[in-house]
């Protein structure tokens, strides 16, 4: 178990951990969400040791990190996948980290059977793949047969073949009563791997909250509906006490609504449809409005990609 209370770290005057408490429970997966610069990387860091906290505190399994003995024996993590020295290979880069954390060779070549490495375990870290590295990241973590699993972004640049691997595993080491923490800034790939939920915003905690839960609450289904008469059709509705959205794009949306009764009023009143269909707001949507006020580096869709000059540019070239 991971226990986080009032957690807080400041860089000068920037808050990039705000007043974290939550825990992270054995058993299951815990996804740790937020936009990018959100303070995921620096919670992680804190819970490590790596960085000290401005105020508050982290304990795993009642300690702090550094109380740990043989650390990679209690809480195994992968932070950055690049971490490594490119000179060793795989065996020897795992062999340095048993040594120094008393966890027996024989170790080594197990942990790489799992992560499928040992084809190139004599082969040097700096000749491999991004999923590769990922791949010993991950060796590196499981080495000690820790209680406790950290990875930060381990899915970032998998193909979809390793992302359904490392989803597949962290599943498994949860079913085996581990503690799994992994943070990712996709609603998408949590909603396939995590559990449990916390998310976080300019390094303050917007939700911690099951799965079901958070999709239960934010995947809101409604019905689109279409016509040319679309007056008409509103009139129909308003009249039969169902309450329409209407939407800018000509479109009507009535919530939570079942399509048959709808396309039934329409034919008795003899509106023609383009459109009667059953829609489900993405978890992705609920993501983005709940961290909304919080990303750090927006898009403007009402703004060109580039400057306007460029873009003049271009065309007198072409
Ligand atoms: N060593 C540092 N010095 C100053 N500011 C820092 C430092 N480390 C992180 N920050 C700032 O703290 C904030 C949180 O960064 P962090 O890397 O923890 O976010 P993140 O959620 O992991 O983001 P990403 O998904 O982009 O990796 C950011 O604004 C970042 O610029």
């Amino acid at each position: 178990m991971i226990e986080l209370a009032g957690l807080t770290k400041r860089y000068g005057d920037r808050t990039a951990v705000d007043d974290l408490t939550f825990t992270v429970r054995p058993g299951i997966v815990t996804g740790f969400l937020g936009p990018n610069g959100a303070g995921k990387s620096t919670t992680m860091r804190m819970i490590l040791g790596l960085d000290h906290p401005t105020a508050g505190r982290v304990r795993i399994d009642g300690k702090r990190y550094e109380q740990l003995r043989d650390p990679l024996t209690y809480l195994g993590a992968l932070l950055d996948a690049k971490a490594v020295h490119g000179g060793r290979s795989a065996f020897n880069h795992l062999l340095c980290l048993a040594q120094s954390n008393g966890i027996p060779r024989a170790r080594v070549g197990e942990v790489l059977d799992t992560v499928g490495l040992t084809a190139v375990a004599r082969k040097k870290a700096k000749g491999f793949s991004l999923g590769m590295g990922q791949r010993l990241g991950i060796a590196g973590a499981l080495l000690g047969d820790p209680r406790i699993l950290m990875f930060d972004e381990p899915v970032n640049g998998l193909d979809p073949e390793g992302i359904h691997w490392i989803r597949t595993l962290m599943k498994s080491l949860a079913a085996q009563g581990r503690t799994v923490f992994v943070s990712s800034h996709l609603m998408s790939e949590m909603a396939l791997t995590a559990d449990h939920l916390v998310v976080i915003g300019q390094g303050r905690l917007l939700a911690d909250t099951s799965m079901a839960e958070f999709i239960r609450t934010n995947s809101r289904s409604y019905v689109r509906v279409r016509s040319p008469q679309r007056e008409r059709l509103l009139d129909v509705l308003h009249g039969a006490g169902i309450t329409v959205v209407e939407t800018g794009t000509g479109a009507l949306e009535v919530e939570g609504g079942k399509a048959e009764p709808i396309g039934e009023l329409a034919a008795q009143n003899g509106v023609v449809l383009h459109e009667l269909s059953i829609q489900q707001a993405s978890l992705e949507e609920a993501f983005m409005q709940l961290t909304a006020e919080s990303v750090e580096y927006h898009a403007h869709a009402d703004s060109p990609p580039v400057p306007q000059a460029w873009g003049a540019g271009w065309d007198k070239g072409a």
